[in-house]
């Protein structure tokens, strides 16, 4: 299975959120509607969905400047709650760059631009040796 399977942005797999990204300045960006069965308690979206959303950002950044990259820490600040059939736009963007991590900062807002959810990530940068230690073999970008 490759990158089509990514359970955030794969288009191929059923179960996951077909996050889509694009490029906004040296950041991402991309819009994602909360649906019924991304709930934990009633009619509030489970924060591991949310987690999900940042972390996904926050590796598109590096991936999209031609980096493999995993997330070695990721802190996370919950606002507000998301409800079902909310518009959300999800945004990262870099704030430290060097050749082995990278510092990312991200964000959930509402459509009125209410902030949901921040955080921030250290997503650490694998050289072709390391990403096959990982079992990651074979990818590239
Ligand atoms: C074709 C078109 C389709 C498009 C398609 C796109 C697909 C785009 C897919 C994206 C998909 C993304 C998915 C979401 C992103 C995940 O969620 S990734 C999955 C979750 N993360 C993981 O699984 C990571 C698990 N952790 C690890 O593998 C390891 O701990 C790490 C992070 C690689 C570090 O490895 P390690 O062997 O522990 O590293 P180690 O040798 O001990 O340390 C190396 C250096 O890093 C430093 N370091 C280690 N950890 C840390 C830390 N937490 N903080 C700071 N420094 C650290 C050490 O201090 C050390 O520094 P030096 O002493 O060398 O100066």
């Amino acid at each position: 299975m490759g990158f089509d399977y990514c359970f955030a942005c794969g288009k191929d797999n059923p179960h996951g959120l077909h996050m889509h990204f694009e490029r906004d300045g040296d950041g991402v960006v991309c819009h994602f509607r909360t649906e019924a069965h991304h709930i934990g308690w009633p009619n509030v979206q489970h924060g591991g969905i949310t987690c999900t959303l940042l972390d996904e950002a926050s590796a598109y950044v590096p991936f999209l400047m031609g980096l493999v990259t995993v997330t070695a820490e990721l802190n996370i600040s919950f606002k507000k709650p998301i409800h079902v059939g909310e518009q959300l736009r999800v945004w990262a963007k870099p704030t430290k760059v060097s050749s082995r991590l990278l510092l990312v900062e991200a964000g959930v807002e509402g459509e009125d631009g209410e902030v949901k959810a921040t955080s921030t990530a250290k997503m650490m940068v694998l050289s072709a040796d390391k990403q096959k230690q990982l079992g990651m073999e074979g990818l590239e970008t």
